[in-house]
């Protein structure tokens, strides 16, 4: 017999939105009102469209464009030929990671934005959930983790940093502030609450230590040790800083996220301190993996796939994690319903997953998906079973969201710009305290 022709690509329709976004505090200063997303849409010579989501960034939208030319006419199949064209084309790009806690490159996000539109069509002609194409499904709910954020009051969009008084349960507690450990112990409660969510990260890297490592023991008390508690000061921290609250941490802390920057200095901590090590800051790439192992940088890389160049690629490093011996679990940004599919189809395919995922989900409220917001059940996902990721693209919602980017006028994520509105002069510093 004959094998198939594949279907070819033959429109890719890139359209950058901007999501309602609450004034949360991070390392890197506070978000905007708006973040900023991506989808990106194939559609075959056939008429299947497939689907992704990433970050937005103008730059990365330009690279996506020209992008579109070399793909057109190849086939969807083929995700070797795919990746040969765009590394070609992209494989030189000198733009590095950054030091923020997100990723500045474009290859990666231009990688994860087509492989997983191509990975819903191939879902679909097959008639296959994804998380089939990644190997097979080893769960059927993938659990994920309270992320709380210091925030001011405040709920984003056209609010700012006022709030809708109408607003009930989790969107009227999203829209309050949380600037110390009551707060803190609050919005956990509230959060928990309405996502049943059993175990709990918070963002750090905004107040100095001891105040974060407080909350870290306020919430301790309010959950008790049954709940595994992160914290992630964002590589804020000084090594002995990290070596002291590291220690004073080790009786409350299921890991702690990338207290220092950069492998040396994660690996020196390391050493010292005996809770494990996670990062998405010091091993963000294949290229950073050799030097991970050879100095002991860290216990469990946090993967993404829209910066670990799509799900099978996320799939080879939970290969690689198992072979040398690292945990791999999951960071997020801001997202929509498109990423958080292809998160729950890589989570449920991963082949093992001690460590609930990060997700940003609750604290945002557009959707762009027919079906609309996600549900959590006790913190878990049910893992779509439909062909593809699940998901259809809602596109009154993709004209909506674009509206708002025209009308918002950013164009990449700037968390500092946006904090020295709030605080005149305030800088980003890439080691704090
Ligand atoms: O674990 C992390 O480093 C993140 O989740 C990075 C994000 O960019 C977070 O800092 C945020 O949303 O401000
Ligand atoms: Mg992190």
């Amino acid at each position: 017999m004959q094998p198939k022709a594949g279907p070819r690509i033959s429109q890719i329709h890139i359209t950058p939105i901007a999501i309602v976004d609450p004034p949360l505090l991070n390392a890197a200063g506070l978000h905007a009102p708006y973040a900023l997303r991506t989808v990106v849409e194939l559609v075959t010579d056939d008429g299947i469209s497939g689907i992704s989501e990433i970050p937005g960034n103008r730059d990365i939208d330009e690279a996506l464009a020209i992008a579109k030319d070399l793909l057109t006419g190849l086939d969807v199949f083929n995700l070797n030929e795919i990746r040969q064209v765009l590394s070609a084309r992209f494989g030189t790009e000198t733009i590095k990671r950054g030091e923020t806690p997100w990723d500045q490159r474009k290859l990666v996000h231009i990688f994860s934005a087509i492989e997983v539109a191509c990975m819903d069509i191939i879902g679909k002609v097959t008639g296959r959930p994804v998380v089939d194409l990644l190997g097979g499904k080893m769960r059927d709910r993938v659990p994920f983790s309270a992320y709380l954020f210091y925030k001011y009051e405040g709920a984003g969009g056209k609010l700012g940093f006022g709030i809708d008084p109408d607003a009930t349960g989790w969107a009227s507690a999203r829209q309050a502030a949380a600037l110390d450990p009551a707060g803190v112990v609050a919005q956990a409660k509230a959060m928990c609450a309405e996502f049943g969510f059993q175990s709990i990260k918070l963002k750090g890297g905004v107040f100095e230590p001891r105040q974060e490592v407080d909350a870290m023991f306020a919430l301790r008390e309010a959950f008790g040790p049954d709940v595994p508690l992160r914290v992630d000061p964002n590589a804020l921290w000084k090594v002995e800083t990290a070596i002291q609250y590291g220690k004073e941490m080790e009786p409350i802390l299921e890991y702690l996220e990338d207290p220092v920057r950069g492998q040396e200095n994660m690996a020196e901590v390391r050493k010292a301190v005996k809770t494990p090590l996670a990062t998405n800051m010091c091993t963000t790439s294949f290229e950073d993996i050799p030097n991970s192992i050879r100095i002991g940088s860290e216990d469990i890389i946090l993967s993404d796939h829209h910066f670990w160049g799509g799900l099978r690629s996320s799939m080879t490093l939970a290969g690689i994690c198992e072979t040398f011996g690292r945990g791999l679990s999951m960071h997020s940004n801001s997202h929509l319903g498109i990423s958080l599919a292809a998160m729950v189809h890589l989570g449920a395919a991963l082949p093992q997953l001690p460590y609930a995922l990060d997700t940003h989900y609750p604290w945002q409220s557009d959707e762009i998906i027919t079906q609309g917001r996600f549900q959590f059940e006790d913190g878990a996902v049910v893992v779509p079973s439909e062909p593809g990721l699940g998901v259809e693209l809602d596109r009154q919602a993709l004209a909506t969201l674009h509206q708002n980017y025209l009308d918002c006028g950013l164009t990449k994520r700037d968390d500092e710009v946006e904090m020295q509105k709030v605080q005149p002069g305030w800088t980003f510093q890439s080691v704090r305290w």
